[in-house]
């Protein structure tokens, strides 16, 4: 009998898996992934990421054929509103060529539509990083051709800041936030009344550097930095959203590691570790200015926030803002599972995605 959500969630740095009954957590299990594999591009990671996914079934001892939905955390489309969508050819399409970027979330997309091609069955995606509410101003760079898109963690910052909502027995839409999701990549969010009207690019080249992406770069340095390595564009790219900060100073991402070895005195790993934490000050600082001030709570979620050394290096920077919370991890299997879930009880909520005819 099918009766499992399969929840398929592919991180920069992580595969996470779970089985849900219902919205009833089964089984969720969490596999990181080592430094070779994740600075790849996406297709040369997709063979073990795939046996990942199998040795999941295979280690919880449920078969593929009783899952009846796989719920997707969903990868690099044209911009879109949130909710749950179906991956159908236009979807994969644009997944697979990369027509929008390279990032693991394509992947999660590709493995549930195999998976579900496989069992003949449906795969959807929820609230994807590419889902865009950027206010009008936060659109702009100081180039006409060249405009600012919204790619953040849009799953789990809306899903914490509605938990935090609820806590507080408040509508997340009579709310101002500013959420930070601290994982493979770093995303600093402005949430103006329930939108995310400004945020930082988490994939290339803005905001704060992360454990594997540069951040923001002066233009001068990089256009230098081209022309004297020779590397390629795609090259580059790798270099700043699969192989940059944490990765390229101190040849780790995991933050675990890095703080054991500050514990043993190095130094290097100290300064980096502070660079970092100034850099996350500065653009909580920056998203403060955004909502004029007015803030209601300030957010922490992503796996980094497990860390209570590297909060403690951030909080100095910003606890005369607003008051601090941390969301250890994420919430996004649950809230995947529940995308799923609806639209199995109601399939008129299901979205459809329609690709564009062009793009620059
Ligand atoms: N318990 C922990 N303590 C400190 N750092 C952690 C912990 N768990 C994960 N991390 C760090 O969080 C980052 C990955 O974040 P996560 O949100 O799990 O990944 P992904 O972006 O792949 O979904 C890595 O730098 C990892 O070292
Ligand atoms: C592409 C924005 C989301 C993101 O950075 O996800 P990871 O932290 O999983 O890389």
């Amino acid at each position: 009998m099918k009766k499992f959500i399969l929840v398929l969630n592919l991180g920069s740095t992580t595969t996470k898996v779970a089985l849900f009954r219902d919205l009833n957590c089964h089984i969720v299990k969490t596999y990181s992934h080592d430094k070779e594999l994740i600075s790849q591009n996406i297709n040369e990671q997709k063979a073990v990421r795939y046996h990942t996914l199998m040795m999941f079934f295979c280690e919880c001892g449920v078969r593929p054929e009783e899952v009846s939905i796989v719920a997707s955390r969903g990868g690099l489309l044209h911009p879109v509103e949130g909710g749950t969508y179906l991956i159908n050819e236009d979807m994969l399409k644009d997944l697979t060529e990369g027509r929008y970027g390279d990032h693991a979330s394509n992947l999660s997309g590709i493995l549930a539509a195999d998976f579900a091609e496989n069992y003949k069955i449906e795969a959807v995606i929820t609230d994807p990083v590419v889902v865009d509410e950027l206010c009008v101003e936060a659109q702009y760079t100081g180039l006409k051709n060249v405009k600012r898109t919204s790619i953040f963690h849009a799953l789990n910052q809306k899903a914490v800041a509605r938990k935090y909502a609820e806590s507080i027995k408040r509508d997340y839409e009579e709310l101002n936030l500013i959420v930070i999701h601290m994982g493979g990549g770093i995303t600093v969010g402005a949430h103006h009344l329930g939108k995310v009207i400004d945020v930082n690019n988490g994939l290339n080249g803005d905001g704060p550097m992360s454990p594997t992406r540069a951040g923001s770069i002066p233009a001068d340095g990089l256009l230098k930095y081209i022309e004297r390595s020779g590397l390629s564009l795609s090259d580059i790219n790798k270099l700043i959203s699969k192989q940059g900060g944490l990765l390229s100073h101190l040849n780790t991402e995991d933050i675990r590691d890095i703080v054991a070895d500050i514990e043993h005195g190095d130094k290097n790993s100290e300064e980096v570790l502070n660079a970092m934490a100034f850099q996350i000050g500065k653009e909580i600082g920056a998203k403060a200015a955004v909502l004029h001030g007015e803030i209601d709570h300030i957010i922490f979620t992503g796996g980094i926030s497990h860390s209570s050394y590297v909060m403690e290096l951030i909080r100095p920077y910003i606890s005369f803002l607003a008051p601090i919370m941390v969301y250890p991890g994420e919430l996004e299997m649950e809230a995947l599972a529940y995308g799923a879930y609806t639209v199995e009880q109601d399939r008129n909520l299901l979205k459809t995605y329609r690709a564009e005819e062009t793009h620059d």
